[in-house]
């Protein structure tokens, strides 16, 4: 098993962790105003905050388990539900197949992708097949996880909509949870010992609506706006790290902020040890148009103060599925040409990726 957590070294204390605001999911769920502000001024901000108090504690843990089992089968047996370079995420990720950078140097890390519509609709087939060995985990492991983390994404999405002055249900009817959507978890193994100044995952922005992210050790690290350094995100025990991604703040019209992220080697005596992180991504139901809500005077006024090239740049003017499946295929190796891709592969922070 990935080492447990309370067993793994301290954080460096030479290593400063960067603040994110702590949301206690409990208290919004029972509707606590100065919750509800304190997230919104965290999407609003950074676009990245710790959230605890959510039920889901033993359940990002588990999905590292999960892959741990998956991984261990011999390659050849990987690859046959390998996720392919057509622009589809769902499926195994062998080490080297996404690019890290413009000069496309492949990633160190192996991953597991697991498409939400697939884990609801086990035992049938929704989306993709994987390996018997990954089917064994759907009932027990797999689904609880989508299922929690489509819970903490329904009760903040309706947040962020009432927050952003849209008719009830605006953001809910884009996030049906029978409509496919490139929903999905993710769990990614980097090994230990990386060489201090490897990307194991490239800077980028999330693809989709809300992301919740569990790591076991450092390497997270966010370069907030205005900022010229990247800054560690320290993981903390029982707590989900969670950040808005591109379709949100395309919707909000640049009100929430899905800001660029990237994974290096952990520092000190954790760079001895595996980093294990599991993902779910949010992501809006494929046929949802990507653009600024602008029926909401709260979305239009802000979108009318943004400069015509920020504009252009959140009105993309394409579907859920197109935005997507142009990002992800532009992120795979084999697709890799040139400083073109890396640009056709980045979000809404297209520049500073
Ligand atoms: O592993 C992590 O800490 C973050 C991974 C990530 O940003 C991603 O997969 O989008
Ligand atoms: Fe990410």
């Amino acid at each position: 098993m990935p080492v447990p957590f309370k067993e793994l070294p301290a954080w460096p204390s030479n290593v400063e962790a960067h603040p994110l605001l702590v949301i206690d999911y409990e208290l919004l769920k029972a509707g606590d105003k100065t919750e509800i502000d304190r997230l919104w001024e965290a999407g609003s901000t950074l676009g990245f905050w710790y959230l605890k108090n959510h039920g889901g504690e033993q359940l990002f843990p588990a999905m590292w388990g999960m892959a741990e089992d998956v991984f261990a089968l011999p390659l050849e047996e990987k690859m046959t539900f390998e996720q392919g370079d057509e622009g589809l995420s769902f499926g195994y990720k062998a080490v080297g197949h996404y690019i890290t950078d413009a000069q496309g140097t492949p990633d160190p890390v192996e991953g597991l992708d697991i498409a939400k519509d697939d884990a609801l609709a086990y035992p049938k087939v929704a989306r993709r097949s994987y390996a018997d060995r990954v089917n064994e985990h759907m009932e027990p492991t797999i689904a609880p996880f989508v299922e929690k983390c489509i819970e903490l994404s329904n009760t903040m999405l309706d947040i962020f909509n009432d927050k952003l002055g849209l008719p009830a249900g605006t953001l809910a009817k884009f996030h049906q949870r029978n409509d496919h959507s490139s929903s999905e978890t993710r769990t990614i193994r980097a090994p230990a010992n990386l060489p201090q100044g490897k990307l194991a995952v490239g800077g980028h922005t999330d693809f989709g609506t809300i992301s919740f992210l569990v790591n076991n050790i450092g390497g997270l690290q966010v370069l907030p706006p205005g900022d010229t350094e990247w800054r560690n995100v320290r993981p903390l025990p029982g707590h989900v790290v969670c950040n808005i991604a591109d379709a949100l703040t395309i919707f909000s019209g640049g009100l929430l902020n899905s800001n660029i992220h990237r994974v290096v080697p952990p520092s000190g005596a954790q760079s001895a040890y595996e980093r294990w992180s599991s993902v779910y991504f949010t992501r809006p139901s494929n046929d949802t148009v990507l653009q600024p809500l602008l029926e909401s005077s709260i979305v239009s006024d802000a979108f009318n103060k943004l400069t015509e090239e920020r504009q252009k740049s959140l009105t993309p003017g394409v579907t859920s599925y197109e935005w997507f499946t142009r990002r992800q295929k532009n992120y795979r190796t084999k697709n890799h040409k040139g400083t073109e891709t890396w640009a056709a592969n980045r979000g809404t922070e297209n520049g500073r990726a």
